[in-house]
């Protein structure tokens, strides 16, 4: 396995079924703002309100071949597992992404469990064997990372921007960076004070800067 973040904005997806399986991937499709298309004869009502809600496309049919092109990325997730063979098979000739949700060997990526928090995207697999304990090890994570570490890392981003231009070299960055982001900022942000630890971090930045032009003199 390689890990990998796949922007998909607006890319169009495809899922083959339409069952709580398709459901549930369907969702994660849309966090990642993919444009999903669900193919089945039949599909569950929560597709159904998304359907509804215009969020998803349903074309009411079964597989057929050749129904996988022009898709970027597949997820084969019907109760036929013929139909999800021969569009996984077609797919992978074709280069697409693609995933049979209980076939991680006819797949070339498979799903794992997610956690987000704004920009924050955190990934568990166990490379197939073991999908319990993913979620396991999700519901033990999600308890750690606070929702607050997304207004966070847009604040981080900021900073960044301003040490960019305040530091010329990558290496000084490296170093500031790994010096100044400390356990006792990140308490701040854990008690929610994320105002006091952006304005240490701050400090910091100028004490830095102030320090490396003493030293280029
Ligand atoms: C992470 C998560 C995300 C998601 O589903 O989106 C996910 N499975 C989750 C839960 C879960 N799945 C199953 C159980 C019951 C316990 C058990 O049977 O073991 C539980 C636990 C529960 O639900 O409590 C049954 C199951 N799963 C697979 C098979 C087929 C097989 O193993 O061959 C069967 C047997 C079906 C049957 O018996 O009919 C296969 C896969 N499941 C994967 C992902 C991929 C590998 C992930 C990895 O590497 O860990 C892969 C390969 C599919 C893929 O790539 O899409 C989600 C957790 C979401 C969360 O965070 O809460
Ligand atoms: N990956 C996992 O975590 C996991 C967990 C449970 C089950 N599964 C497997 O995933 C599959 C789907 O599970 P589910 O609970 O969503 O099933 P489901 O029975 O609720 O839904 C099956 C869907 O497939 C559609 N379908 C059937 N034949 C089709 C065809 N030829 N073309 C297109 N669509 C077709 C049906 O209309 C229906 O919408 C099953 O094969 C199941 O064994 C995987």
């Amino acid at each position: 396995m390689y890990p990998i973040n796949l922007l998909l904005d607006n890319c169009p997806c495809l899922i083959i079924g339409g069952g709580n399986v398709a459901f549930q991937k369907a969702k994660g499709l849309l966090a990642a703002n993919a444009v999903v298309t669900v193919l089945a004869p039949e599909i569950c009502p929560q597709l159904q309100n998304l359907v509804q809600a215009g969020q998803i496309i349903w074309q009411q049919r079964p597989y057929t071949p050749g129904a996988e092109a022009g898709y970027t990325l597949l997820l084969c997730c019907a109760g036929d597992s013929t139909a999800n063979a021969a569009a996984a098979k077609a797919a992978l000739a074709r280069g697409q992404l693609v995933n049979v949700c209980d076939k991680p060997e006819e797949s070339n990526w498979t799903t794992p469990s997610v956690i987000r928090r704004g920009p924050l995207l955190c990934t568990i697999s166990t490379n197939g064997q073991a999908p319990a304990f993913s979620r396991w090890l999700r519901l033990h994570w999600e308890e750690k990372l606070t929702p607050a570490y997304g207004e966070w890392i847009e604040r981080l981003a900021a900073i960044r921007a301003e040490a960019q231009s305040s530091l010329t070299s990558s290496q000084a960055r490296q170093a500031f960076w790994r010096q100044a982001l400390t356990d006792d900022i990140m308490a701040l942000v854990a008690e929610g004070d994320q105002a006091a630890a952006e304005a240490l971090l701050r400090q910091k930045l100028q004490h830095f800067c102030e320090e490396v032009q003493h030293e280029n003199h």
